[in-house]
């Protein structure tokens, strides 16, 4: 793993706010990530949360497939998707995508709030550690 936290950050509409609630709460573990995001929860999380980070095309267009490619190159350490389980997806063959390419490359990955928390946590972990190795 490098030694920041590459993590991708991708949300369904109907949980965007909770993924931005989220990573509000979290902004000291995320703000020293290495952030990707596709474009719709990308754009919105500079806006409301003024991160930087690298986003890819809106998941429906291809972006969920392009992350799928960074994960598959070894370039993202762990993947927070919080997915809507309760809409169709136009894209949904692209979601199983990336969630077979996590599996595939054995990547952390949440799906759901309950579960980014504990992946937050492993997060700053890593962070922690990495810290305590510069001294
Ligand atoms: O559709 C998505 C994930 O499947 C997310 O894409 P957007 O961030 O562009 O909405």
């Amino acid at each position: 793993m490098s030694k920041i936290p590459r993590v991708a950050l991708i949300a369904h509409d109907k949980k965007k706010i909770d993924l931005i609630m989220f990573v509000r709460e979290h902004l000291d573990v995320f703000k020293n990530c290495r952030l990707y995001a596709t474009s719709t929860t990308g754009n919105l999380l500079k806006e409301k949360v003024k991160l930087e980070l690298t986003s890819f095309k809106s998941g429906p267009l291809g972006g969920d497939l392009q992350i799928g490619s960074l994960i598959a190159n070894d370039e993202v350490d762990f993947v927070i998707f919080l997915r809507d389980p309760l809409t169709a997806q136009p894209h949904e063959p692209d979601v199983t995508a990336l969630l077979r390419v996590c599996d595939v490359h054995n990547k952390p990955l949440a799906t759901n709030l309950a579960t980014a928390e504990a992946l937050v946590m492993e997060i700053g972990r890593f962070l922690d550690s990495s810290d305590s190795g510069k001294e």
